[in-house]
């Protein structure tokens, strides 16, 4: 695909939804203990097919039937470590998409370590807050309070630049604002609520739907319309609520009903750097 300005915007990102329920991709996930349910229930809820497979006897055998693969390192050890890069490899092979998502990236040597592993593995899309980008891209000091970020997201667009250069990967940056880059462009999706940081694992359901719309566009198309969807679907669910008990709930029924007016309504894509 050609990049142009125009592959980014409300309606692109409708048309995507569409394409996305429409083929309804099976997503394997290897996530962690605290994101599998939540990850599952969104990905049914926004249109797709998830299944969590991880174990290293069965995970590459699985990825050459999958549409697109998410690799979370949340809750890490050696043989999901092991089942992870088996399926990346698969992927690879196959010329099918994966996504990143580098959870608490700096907060200890090895998870740091995995995930400039893995970051070096061609993902197509790198999505992680503010402070797990930072780590990633190698600056000094960085990292977040284990899975919570402790910096902005604006923050980290120098450095989500960076990384995209160094990886070929495109990079998303969540946060009160949300960032995606390929390394010269910037795209910027306003939308969510406050209360969504405070619900866990919400991030990561947030990974494994870019992966749900990876295997219908091209990654940057596919991070901006799913952080966009995600974005309208979050504000959504937010209203009214009381505080974060009910939000995961509130969030499947907000992106099982999403449309392109309500998506037009509560979300906005605006191109900052080209
Ligand atoms: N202050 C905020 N206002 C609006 N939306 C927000 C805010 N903070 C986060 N979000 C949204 O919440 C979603 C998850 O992003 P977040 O940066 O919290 O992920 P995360 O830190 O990786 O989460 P986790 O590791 O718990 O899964 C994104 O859609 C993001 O836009
Ligand atoms: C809280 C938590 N700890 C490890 S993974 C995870 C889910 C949010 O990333
Ligand atoms: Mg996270």
């Amino acid at each position: 695909m050609t990049v142009t300005t125009d592959n980014f915007s409300i309606e692109a990102a409708a048309a995507a939804l569409a394409d996305m329920r429409a083929t309804r991709p099976l997503v394997q996930n290897i996530t962690n203990f605290v994101a599998m349910t939540i990850s599952a229930n969104v990905l049914l809820a926004v249109g797709a097919s998830p299944a969590m497979v991880h174990a290293p006897d069965e995970s590459a055998d699985f990825a050459a039937i999958s549409s697109s693969l998410v690799i979370n390192i949340g809750t890490l050890s050696e043989s999901w470590v092991d089942g992870m890069r088996r399926a990346i490899l698969q992927m690879n092979e196959d010329g099918k998409p994966w996504v990143l998502d580098p959870v608490g990236c700096g907060a200890t040597p090895y998870r740091t370590a995995v995930a400039a592993e893995f970051a070096r593995l061609s993902p197509a899309i790198i999505r992680g807050n503010g402070s797990e980008i930072m780590s990633l891209a190698g600056a000094s000091g960085a990292g977040g309070k284990g899975a919570d970020s402790t910096a902005r997201s604006e923050d980290a667009v120098e450095a989500a630049k960076a990384l995209a250069r160094e990886t070929g990967a495109v990079v998303a940056i969540t946060g009160a604002t949300d960032f995606v880059t390929d390394g010269t462009i910037v795209v910027a999706i306003e939308g969510g609520d406050a209360l969504m940081p405070l619900s866990t694992a919400l991030g990561c359901a947030l990974s494994a739907t870019v992966a749900a719309f990876a295997a219908v566009r091209a990654p940057f198309e596919a991070a901006v319309s799913a952080l966009a969807v995600y974005a309208a679907a979050g504000a959504v669910a937010a209203t009214d609520l009381k505080g974060p008990g009910h939000l995961p709930a509130a969030l499947c029924d907000a992106l099982y009903a999403i449309d392109g007016a309500t998506l037009a309504a509560n979300a906005s894509i605006r191109v900052e750097a080209a």
